[in-house]
This record gives C-alpha cells, structure tokens and sequence, in this order.
C-alpha cells in the first residue's frame, strides 16, 4: 500500500490550503489516481490497524439497498451515525440527548417504530440508487451483474449513485459517487474503478479502498471471474488539519505484506452474502491511528 503513503505525502507536499464546508479545514489536490492489484492481496492498510468488519456490514447494507442506519446501529457499526444525529439535532423532538443516547434509542426500538423511520433514515443515499434509482425500479447492480455474465466486454458496466433529482434529499451527497467495470480481453479477470469526488484520505479512503476491492471480489465470485486490479480516482483528496500528525506518523511506518481474502465459494448471487461470507487471513499492521471526523 505504498501508493496510499505516497498520496498522503504528496498531498501534505503539493496541496492548497482549503476552507471547507465542515468548518475543520483541509490541504486538498484535485485529481489524484492510485490503483491496487488485488491478485497481490487484499488491500486493507497495514500501516494502521483497521478491522474488515464495519466495512462489510457497510457494503452488505448497500447491496440490500438499505438506506436507515438501523441496520448499522444493530451490528454496532458506528461510522453513519453523527449524520442522522445532526438531524435529530434541529427537531422538535431533540431534548438534549447525547450522541450514545440517540443510537441506544435506535437499537433498543423496532426497526418500524416511526422514531428509527423518523431520524434514522439518510435519504436516498447509496443503497437507493444502486438498487432503485431514482425510486423508479432502475436495479443497477442486477443490471451490472447481467451485463458482466452476458456482455463482458460492454464499455457500460456503469453504476451511479450520483443522482441530481434527489441529491437534496440525502444526508451527505454521495462521494464515491460512480463505478465501472472491465473485463479482461481472456475473461478471466474483472477490474473496478471509482470516480470519488471527494475524499477524507485518513479516515474515509482506507474504508473506500477495502469496500471497492471487497465488491469487486464478491462481484468476480458471483459472475466467474478473478478480481484483478481496483483503481480509484479522486476529485478533491484532502487531509484535514486535525489529521497531520497521525497522517505524518502514518507515512513513517514501513507497509507490511498484504493480508488475503476469503469469501465463501458456495456463494453464487452477489445478494446471498453475509457478514459470515467474508473473512481475512494473515493480516499484520501497525497499531491504531485516531484521528476526529469532521461531520
Ligand atoms: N469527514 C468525513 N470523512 C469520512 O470519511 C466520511 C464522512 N465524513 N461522512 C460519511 C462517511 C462516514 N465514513 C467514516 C466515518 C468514520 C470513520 C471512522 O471513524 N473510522 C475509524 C474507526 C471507526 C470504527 O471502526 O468504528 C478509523 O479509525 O478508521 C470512517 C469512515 C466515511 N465518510
Ligand atoms: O465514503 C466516504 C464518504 C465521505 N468521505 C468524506 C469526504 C469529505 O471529507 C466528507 C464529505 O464532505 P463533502 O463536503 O460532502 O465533500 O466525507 C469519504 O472520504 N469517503
């Protein structure tokens, strides 16, 4: 994962100073590619330690189309919930309630109780738009996967959650925002790429990079293809302010060897993998890096 270090250094090193809508300020690039072959391993930073597991629950809570942070909330992934807390923030029903207190209230209610309906809700963000964009039936990734089975070499393996109609509606405009897909002229491998328009390089990217690579595997299993390279191409890369010092501690550690993935072969269809599907072997890293997350 030298390529990740290398954006971050070359983003402290060539970047503009930026104010930026959350207030924290960043130094920002525009335009920015690395690519990530993932016959070399799975491309989960080791020069912090990260856990696959929120990452999966977030890319199996998109396939579902999903877009409540319920589901999140119930496995105790956390990384959604400052944005709904923001809206329940300017209600009429906000008493007061802490950020833990307003997700232990979402746990503990049933998934139809009109408050988790209410406040738990992002709008139509990813999972609406790759499942049913536009709330007009569009299914982007039934058509995707038809497409890569029956169509390989189709230059439209396209899906978007990029949706001008309803980006008003959505807690947080979509940042990975559209993907293509490519398979080899020998149909043995399938490649990803994702157009991000914006990226939290020290928080966000690491999670982006694992989530792409990780679809891009299952992808491959369920239409009989390997996975070959990810390559993720940013619009705005930035580091926030509060980030240097853990992204210059970061660039000082050495990369270990990637870890690998395991997905369960028996899986056939993209929409029959659970969290129990998915597994990692062999992964070393660093220790932890924190850094805030600027909402
Ligand atoms: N400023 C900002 N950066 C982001 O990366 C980001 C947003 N906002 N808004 C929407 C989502 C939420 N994402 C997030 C939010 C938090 C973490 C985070 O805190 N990660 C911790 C571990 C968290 C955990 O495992 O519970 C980390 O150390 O990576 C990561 C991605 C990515 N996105
Ligand atoms: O998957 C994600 C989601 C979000 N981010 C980051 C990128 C920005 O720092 C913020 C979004 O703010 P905007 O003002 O809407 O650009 O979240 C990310 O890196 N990855």
């Amino acid at each position: 994962m030298k390529q990740y270090l290398e954006m971050c250094q070359y983003i402290l090193e060539h970047g503009e100073d930026r104010d930026d809508r959350t207030g924290t300020g960043t130094r920002s690039v525009f335009g920015y590619q690395t690519r990530y072959d993932l016959r070399v391993g799975f491309p989960l930073l080791t020069t912090k330690k990260m856990f696959l597991r929120p990452i999966a629950e977030e890319l199996l809570w998109f396939i579902k189309g999903d877009t409540n942070i319920k589901y999140l909330v119930d496995r105790n992934v956390k990384i959604w919930n400052e944005w709904p807390y923001e809206n329940f923030k300017k209600s009429e029903d906000f008493h007061g309630e802490s950020l833990e207190e307003f997700v232990a209230k979402i746990k503990e209610l049933p998934a139809d109780d009109p408050f988790v309906l209410k406040y738990g809700e992002l709008g139509p963000v990813y999972g609406r738009q790759w499942r049913n964009f536009n709330e007009q039936g569009v299914d982007q990734l039934s058509i995707l996967i038809d497409g890569l089975k029956n169509n390989p070499f189709s230059r439209r393996h396209i899906v978007s959650a990029w949706n001008p109609v309803e980006v008003d509606q959505m807690a947080l405009p979509p940042c990975h925002a559209f993907l293509q897909f490519y398979v080899s002229a020998d149909k043995k491998y399938l490649s990803c790429q994702l157009y991000q328009r914006s990226a939290d390089t020290f928080l966000g990217v690491p999670f982006n990079i694992a989530s792409y690579a990780l679809m891009t595997a299952m992808l491959a299993q369920v239409c009989g293809y390997e996975a070959k390279e990810f390559i993720h191409t940013i619009g705005d890369a930035h580091i926030y302010k509060d980030h240097f010092d853990v992204v210059k501690e970061q660039i000082s550690r050495e990369p270990l060897p990637l870890c690998q993935l395991k997905l369960n072969p028996e899986i056939k269809s993209l929409f029959d993998f659970t969290i129990d599907d998915i597994s990692i072997e062999n992964y070393q890293s660093h220790g932890r890096l924190y850094g805030k997350v600027s909402v």
